[in-house]
């Protein structure tokens, strides 16, 4: 017991329940090592469940001219070259096997006609790439990950008649704070969402698998523990997050009734032959292939479709563009007053049976949106048209990690899936996130148990002051709410919401980026008064006065990296600065966090794509994103 508080001791806590955490928790255990996974949601609750059209893995079934190269190369145009090269090299190369290693655990994906994983279309992917359970692809990667979970706690009952002697899950448990003993981690602190009791975890490694910011803004595909916790933990914890003024907004959510703004319709529906059209009925996406994608996208909807079925003749429909590229082009539709009655454009499966979408093949395909749209809109997606629009989905920017270990810059952190940054560069492709998880959810398990190994018997010990801090400053919001001055969280949240999606949505410009940045000052202030009323028992208004530290200093890092960065790329629109710059493609922002609590941003240079990795790309296309100089030498 250290400070009066139930204490639990691991040689590494997870925090994050999702499937990078999953798949760090199973490398960790069977490195050896003690195990706590902590989630603020529910077990099998976390965001990865949410994911539908699958995990982008070049294996090569659909269509056997795939492999590792033609992945990489994909996933470095799609991030517009910006990506951290190794960590997409690691990517694309180990992709395969932790799907093929998915099926050992028990994962049963949807099968080609001889037998094969079966895999589908994406916006940005060369082939069909992405494994899939029809559109429940997360559900099935959550079940299977958790199903391994049991499996190793069973092989430890045997063993030590203790099911969670190795392996231990604390969910509806949220860490407000991480421990450090001088510059190494040492443990973290939590309260339980139901009994708001305090809990403390001993551990020299954590691995922050936390996922994303969304719920920053007000229209997202995100749920309720998107609050970028992990990013901001780790940033308090001195350790820097890159890119973060790169977010994706996906094109396709849900824009009617207003109840399900922002709710995801999955890029599957165009992967399988969804067409997009404006209120005039016309398919617009061909207005919108910017030079960098010229020669690789249909200029015809006849071509388009031929694609469906003959792919190595037929160059893929502009509908299949990176998904940074359609929610710009839906915004431009819907500005220039050619929007859907709510304020989107028409996305189509029916009658699309030249694709051969039959209804027959349209509720095999995509039963969940069928579903979604028939409960929450009263549409009917195999007779009607799908009403959509841009909705903030992924974090592009977080924790700045070392590719092959995850560790990030603080000793005994590491970082995976959506929290961690650099793979992805300016704009992630479709499916990527859940091979991301699997890759180097492993690689950061591993690290942290290799990690551990080093320190032997040396490790960081926790200070009982540090511990006493971080649990007052947690219920410091507790008090009268009629008090004058009393701040209210949700108040609070709202206007975070709405200026973040208002000021630093999906196109950006400096006077309106400044605004938000004097917005989230006044918020920061005002939020020291928040105060939250009852007691800590499953209390929301106190768990959201939490979560709102951590909201707000990663949106002051979206805002502050987004002002700096004076071009346009990926999933960062400057109205004012629109073209991309090679001159900045070379240059990440690294926010740190200054000794007064507020966030600093610099530039610093990438590290240069490696030799080998350069030549696969004609040097055509490298010289639409680097500089003169960065290809001088190079044969032409
Ligand atoms: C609707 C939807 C559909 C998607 N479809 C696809 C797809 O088809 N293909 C694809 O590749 N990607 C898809 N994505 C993206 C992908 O699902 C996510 O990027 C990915 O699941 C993130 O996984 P993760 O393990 O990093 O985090 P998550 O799965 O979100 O897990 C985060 C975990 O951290 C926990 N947590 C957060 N804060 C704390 C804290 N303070 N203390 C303790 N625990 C905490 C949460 O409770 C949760 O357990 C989709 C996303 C959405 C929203």
């Amino acid at each position: 017991m250290t400070a009066d508080i139930e204490t639990h001791t691991y040689d590494v806590v997870i925090i994050g329940a999702g499937g990078a955490g999953l798949r760090a928790a199973i490398e960790a255990r069977v490195s050896g090592k003690k195990t706590a996974i902590i989630s603020k949601s529910l077990f099998g609750k976390a965001h990865t469940v949410m994911a539908e059209g699958g995990c982008a893995a070049a294996m090569g079934n659909a269509n056997s001219n795939d492999n590792w190269m033609v992945h990489f190369g994909d996933t470095m145009r799609g991030g517009k070259f910006l990506n951290n090269w190794r960590m997409a090299e690691l990517h694309a190369k180990e992709a395969p096997d932790r799907v093929w290693e998915l099926e050992t655990y028990g994962a049963l994906f949807d099968r080609t006609a001889d037998g094969r994983i079966s895999q589908r279309n994406f916006g940005g992917h060369s082939y069909p790439r992405l494994a899939h359970v029809g559109d429940r692809t997360g559900l099935e990667l959550i079940r299977t990950l958790q199903q391994k979970i049991v499996s190793l706690q069973q092989e430890d009952f045997r063993n030590t008649g203790d099911y969670e002697a190795n392996i231990k899950v604390y969910d509806e448990t949220t860490i407000v704070d991480l421990l450090k003993d001088g510059d190494k981690i040492s443990g973290a602190v939590a309260y339980q969402r139901e009994s708001g009791r305090h809990l403390l975890f001993e551990a020299p490694a954590i691995v922050m698998a936390t996922g994303g910011i969304g719920k920053s803004y007000k229209v997202t595909s995100n749920s309720w523990e998107y609050t970028g916790d992990g990013h901001a933990l780790a940033l308090r914890a001195g350790a820097s997050l890159i890119n973060m003024e790169f977010l994706q907004f996906h094109p396709t959510g849900m824009v009617w009734p207003p109840s399900v703004k922002g709710i995801l319709v999955t890029e599957s529906v165009r992967g399988d032959g969804g067409i997009l059209t404006n209120s005039e009925g016309k398919r617009f996406m061909f207005d919108y292939i910017a030079d960098v994608f010229k020669d690789l996208y249909a200029t015809t909807p006849e071509e388009g479709d031929r694609w469906y079925t003959d792919p190595d003749n037929n160059r893929r429909p502009p509908e299949l563009l990176p998904r940074d590229e359609v929610a710009r082009a839906i915004n431009s539709e819907v500005k220039a007053g050619r929007g859907t009655p709510h304020g989107g454009v028409y996305l189509t499966v029916a009658g699309r049976t030249e694709v051969g979408l039959t209804t027959e093949a349209i509720l095999k395909k995509l039963p969940s949106m069928h579903h979604q749209f028939k409960e929450l809109a009263d549409v009917d997606i195999t007779k009607e048209a799908m009403e959509v629009g841009p909705t903030c989905h992924y974090v592009m920017g977080g924790i700045e990690v070392d590719p092959d270990t995850g560790a990030a810059s603080v000793p005994g952190l590491f970082a995976a899936g959506e929290c961690s940054g650099g793979m992805h560069g300016s704009n992630r492709l479709g499916g990527n996130s859940l091979s991301d998880l699997l890759v180097f959810g492993k690689r950061a398990g591993a690290g942290a148990a290799e990690y551990v190994d080093k320190l032997g018997k040396d490790r960081p010990v926790v200070s009982d002051a540090a511990v006493k801090e971080a649990r007052d400053r947690s219920v410091a919001p507790f008090g009268d709410g009629g008090q004058e001055g009393a701040e209210n969280p949700y108040t609070i949240h709202q206007e975070l919401q709405q200026s973040m999606n208002d000021l630093v949505g999906i196109i950006r410009k400096a006077e309106e980026v400044e605004e938000a940045q004097g917005k989230i000052d006044e918020l920061r202030e005002r939020a020291k008064h928040m105060v939250v009323e009852g007691h800590r028992q499953f209390n929301p208004g106190w768990h959201l006065a939490l979560d709102l530290r951590n909201m707000l200093l990663v949106s002051e890092c979206v805002a502050k990296a987004a002002l700096i960065r004076t071009e346009s790329r990926g999933g960062h629109t400057r109205e004012d600065h629109p073209v991309m710059n090679a001159e900045w493609r070379h240059k990440l922002l690294v926010c740190n966090i200054k000794d007064d609590g507020s966030v600093d941003v610099q530039e610093k240079e990438q590290i240069p794509l490696r030799e080998d990795l350069l030549d696969l790309f004609e040097m055509s296309e490298l010289k639409k994103y680097f500089t003169e100089a960065e290809l001088a030498g190079r044969n032409s």
